[in-house]
């Protein structure tokens, strides 16, 4: 199968920095964006300001507003505007071709995954979930970055990887797309409580504590939903967990911040607080765990903070008083 062109649909910050990883991987790019003026704005400049301000693009990227036809097709909108993106595509262009689903989250009301999302809307894509630690600006601008790319064909997601690692941007191959999906969507969640964590001014044990807690709760959702726990020792997993966990850069913990500090997510939301994809995901990851009978303390405990049915101090005193049980 060729893979030299690529189509990336979502021209935000991961968007456009994984237009840059192609590019950089030598591949043919189309920058998909929504409007004539934003693609002439980006085509002029060599630069998308508005996503990832500062940041020269390689000039094998075209920003354009359609595509006929490409080899690889890569999702890049937020989690719950996958669906909506995929209504307007031209089943055509997606079918019997490798598309990658890059969003972290579940959609709210259906719960599902982004690739039960692509199965629902275009049955015959061969989908594929890149996740890891990775922010955009670090992939954009060539700071070294590895992720995981999980597939079913084994040898097509070799070949896939291949076609988008450069000298920076490292992808390796795995099977296990449940596992990715969940770890990619539940460290949103638990960046939220991190970020509170450090909002509330609770210390550094607490946020290492909450971080292994969070890794065994994974582990149990994984698990549940029939993907390998396995995954979550990877980039994934510990990977993305540990980076989202611990860094303000994340947007994620930014807000998890703001609601440690006192804030309620619908002001949060109203001071133009930027994509936070565990906001979302949060009740969602919530309804899961009850339906699956799985023991989620800490998803249950951000999704109540989130929906301000209880503040930062009554669900730590909470979680610090669930009776005491054996590590493992
Ligand atoms: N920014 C990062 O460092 C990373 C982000 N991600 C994930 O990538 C996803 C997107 O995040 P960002 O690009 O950072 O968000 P963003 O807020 O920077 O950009 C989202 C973009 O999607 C566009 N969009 C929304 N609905 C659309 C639709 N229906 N059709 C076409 N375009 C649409 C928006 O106009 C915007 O340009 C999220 O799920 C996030 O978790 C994953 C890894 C790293
Ligand atoms: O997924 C990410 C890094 O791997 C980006 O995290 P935020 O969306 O919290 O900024």
């Amino acid at each position: 199968m060729a893979l030299e062109t690529v189509a990336v649909f979502g021209a935000g910050a991961w968007g456009t920095a994984l237009a840059q990883a192609s590019a950089m991987a030598g591949r043919e790019v189309s920058l998909i964006v929504r409007t004539e003026a934003q693609a002439d704005a980006i085509n002029a400049s060599h630069a998308n300001e508005v996503a990832l301000p500062g940041q020269t693009l390689l000039p094998a990227i075209t920003a354009k507003t359609d595509v006929s036809d490409a080899d690889i097709i890569i999702l890049a909108v937020p989690a719950q505007a996958t669906r909506t993106l995929l209504t307007s595509l031209d089943p055509h262009l997606l079918s019997e071709k490798p598309v990658i689903l890059s969003a972290k989250g579940l959609e709210v009301g259906t719960l599902a995954r982004q690739s039960e999302i692509l199965a629902d809307m275009a049955p015959r894509a061969i989908g594929h979930v890149l996740s890891g630690p990775s922010f955009a600006g670090d992939v954009a601008a060539g700071r070294p970055t590895a992720v995981t790319l999980a597939g079913d064909d084994a040898n097509l997601t070799s070949d896939l990887a291949a076609a988008l690692a450069g000298p920076s941007f490292r992808p390796y191959a795995a099977d296990d797309r449940i596992g990715v999906e969940v770890a990619g969507a539940l460290k949103n969640v638990y960046a939220l409580a991190c970020g509170a964590v450090e909002g509330a001014r609770l210390g550094a044990s607490a946020r290492s504590a909450l971080i292994a807690r969070a890794y065994a709760e994974m582990a149990r959702m994984v698990h549940a939903l029939g993907g390998s726990a396995h995954t979550l020792t990877g980039l994934a997993g510990l990977g993305d967990l540990t980076l989202t966990c611990t860094s303000i850069q994340s947007r994620n913990y930014q807000f998890g911040m703001a609601l440690g500090a006192g804030g309620r997510t619908q002001e949060i939301l109203a001071g133009g607080a930027k994509l936070a994809e565990g906001v979302a995901t949060a009740p969602v990851a919530a309804a899961l765990a009850r339906s699956l009978d799985v023991d989620a303390p800490l998803i249950d405990a951000v999704d109540a903070v989130v929906a301000a049915r209880a503040d930062i101090a009554t669900v730590v005193a909470g979680l610090m008083a669930r009776p005491l049980k054996r590590e493992h």
